[in-house]
């Protein structure tokens, strides 16, 4: 897309723990995508918000049966994108790091610490090598939209802190959180990486609305994390959350032109691989999410 193309936004929303559904969505349809990839964790719910295009996908399927490790990050990913999805706002349950954080508080993530090791990480394999830039792994632009709708709500958010992404599906050890809370991480959970690098290699622009449940298991005055204990803070949680999406989708979906970060250009410079020497299977799965640069 040239930098002064007008396009209409399609808001894509990951919902995580918590999360498996939007309010007042027109038009709603769930529907089954297929990628070349495998299977997404669900079938995706397409309707409109105030006109605007959304698609909605439950990170770990309607009654959350697929734990984080076993996410296919790429399928839903790529079922996004294929989907027609532009921007992406992630929604997830996490533990909070900081005192000043307590349960219940909402933070707009801008950095991420990637711990998580057993997942698929790319799209780009052997056959076709590509390194798309994460040093601002969040769009600023979608961040903006979202502070400016919570703070019209009243809503308090946290604008920036950092992510740390554990593998699971156990929760941390005391050593690791305090080790973590060392690191100035703000925020724990399992789930937004790879998920926020494979939405830059697919040139979607991606936000994390990080929503804390608990305090780990390094505070003092707290007990050791458990799951009765975030499911009741989870489901407040996840009320507050659609009623911020209603405001932010129609935000979000306003027509506009590209995106000033480049989130939607990434991988613009990425692709190392000459055109003669690319694994052509590999080209004809990459046909949603590199089309744009794979086409020329
Ligand atoms: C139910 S607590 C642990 C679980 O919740 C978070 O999921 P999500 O990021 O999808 O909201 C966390 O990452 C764990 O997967
Ligand atoms: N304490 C925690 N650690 C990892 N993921 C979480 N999701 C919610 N709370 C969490």
């Amino acid at each position: 897309m040239a930098e002064h193309d007008m396009i209409e936004p399609v808001i894509g929303v990951i919902g995580g723990s918590g999360l498996y559904n939007i309010d007042g969505l027109e038009d709603r349809e769930w529907r089954k995508v297929e990628t070349p990839w495998g299977d997404p964790s669900d079938e995706l719910l397409f309707g409109r918000l105030d006109g605007v295009r959304c698609v909605f996908l439950p990170r770990h399927g309607r009654g959350h049966a697929i734990p984080p490790s076993d996410l296919n990050y790429r399928a839903n990913i790529d079922a996004l994108k294929r989907s027609g999805v532009t921007d992406i706002v992630a929604v997830s349950a996490v533990g909070s790091l900081r005192d000043d954080l307590p349960p219940g508080s909402f933070v707009l993530v801008d950095q991420f610490i990637d711990r998580s090791f057993a997942r698929q990480k790319s799209f780009f394999t052997t056959g076709c090598v590509a390194h798309v830039p994460m040093a601002d792994p969040t769009c600023p632009r979608i961040g903006d939209v979202i502070a400016r709708e919570a703070g019209r709500l009243d809503f308090a958010m946290r604008k920036g802190g950092t992510y740390l992404v554990m593998e699971g599906p156990q929760f941390s050890t005391r050593a690791e959180s305090e080790l973590y809370r060392q690191w100035g991480c703000s925020v724990i959970g399992m789930t937004n990486m790879p998920e926020a690098k494979l939405a830059r290699e697919a040139e979607m622009d991606y936000a994390s609305i990080a929503m804390v449940t608990d305090f780990d298991c390094w505070h003092e005055d707290h007990d050791s994390v458990t799951v009765d204990a975030v499911i009741k803070v989870m489901k407040r949680n996840g009320e507050r959350a659609r009623a911020l999406l209603t405001a932010v989708i129609p935000a979000l979906g306003q027509a506009r032109g590209a995106c000033h970060a480049g989130c939607d250009r990434a991988l613009e410079h990425a692709l190392i691989t000459p055109a003669d020497k690319r694994d052509p299977e590999l080209m004809a799965k990459l046909d949603a999410v590199a089309g744009r640069v794979l086409a020329r």
